[in-house]
């Protein structure tokens, strides 16, 4: 499979460019989630606008990559890079995986909140990606979309702390697989999940 999303891939990143990435977005993030607390002063915040546009620029200045790499986004090899790497997603830590249930843990910053609580979207977001992984991961095998995603907003979640998180594989129906999850902050139940995933047509 690897080997197979590898062959997609023109140019998959060194290690050292991948890492360089993930430094360069975490501190892209780090502003925002500054940017969400702050109280606002004019004058600073220009100065900021300022530096922020001389770090666009240098980007600017690389090449974009081809809009027809396949690769799925997850893929090691994607040159996309994957959404948490993206600053799309919380980070998740997976404590447990990999036999058609996830068990991990996430924390969303202040980029992702409301006031207190994390925004209902951004739930939404986490759970698109946590379920989807156990939906596209070794014991479902290859790739499925999202079809449907529904939450239960049960409590209000809080921000920058950590919350635990369980996925499983409710049913497996021909291409369609329905997938379930739940986030809970120590025995409180934040949110719940179900949504559907439905792989493509072989033929
Ligand atoms: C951006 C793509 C990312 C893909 C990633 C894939 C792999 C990555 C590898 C590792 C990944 C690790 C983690 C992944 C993390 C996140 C993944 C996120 C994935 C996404 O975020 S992806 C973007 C959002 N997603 C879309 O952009 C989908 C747009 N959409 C479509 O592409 C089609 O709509 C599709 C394919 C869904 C179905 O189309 P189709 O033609 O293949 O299916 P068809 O109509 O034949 O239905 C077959 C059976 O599903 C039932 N069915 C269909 N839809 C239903 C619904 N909504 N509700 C209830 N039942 C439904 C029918 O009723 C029938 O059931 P039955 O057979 O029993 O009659």
């Amino acid at each position: 499979m690897m080997e197979r999303i590898h062959a997609m891939v023109a140019s998959a990143p060194t290690a050292l460019e991948r890492r360089a990435y993930r430094n360069a977005v975490d501190a892209a993030v780090r502003i925002l989630d500054r940017l969400a607390v702050i109280e606002p002063d004019a004058d600073t915040l220009r100065k900021c606008e300022r530096a922020l546009t001389q770090v666009e620029d240098a980007l600017r200045s690389l090449p974009t990559l081809p809009e027809d790499v396949e690769a799925p986004a997850h893929a090691p090899g994607n040159p996309r890079f994957n959404p948490a790497e993206r600053g799309l997603v919380p980070a998740f830590a997976i404590d447990a995986g990999d036999t058609g249930q996830l068990v991990g843990r996430v924390q969303f910053s202040p980029r992702f909140g409301g006031t207190a609580s994390v925004h209902g979207g951004a739930l939404s977001l986490f759970f698109d990606d946590a379920l989807g992984m156990v939906a596209n991961g070794s014991v479902t095998g290859g790739v499925a979309r999202t079809a449907f995603l529904r939450i239960d907003y049960r409590s209000l979640a809080p921000l920058d702390v950590e919350l635990h998180c369980r996925v499983w594989i409710e049913a497996v129906d021909g291409r369609k697989r329905f997938i379930r999850g739940e986030l809970c902050h120590g025995d409180r139940l934040v949110a719940e999940a179900e949504g559907l995933w439905v792989a493509p047509r072989t033929r």
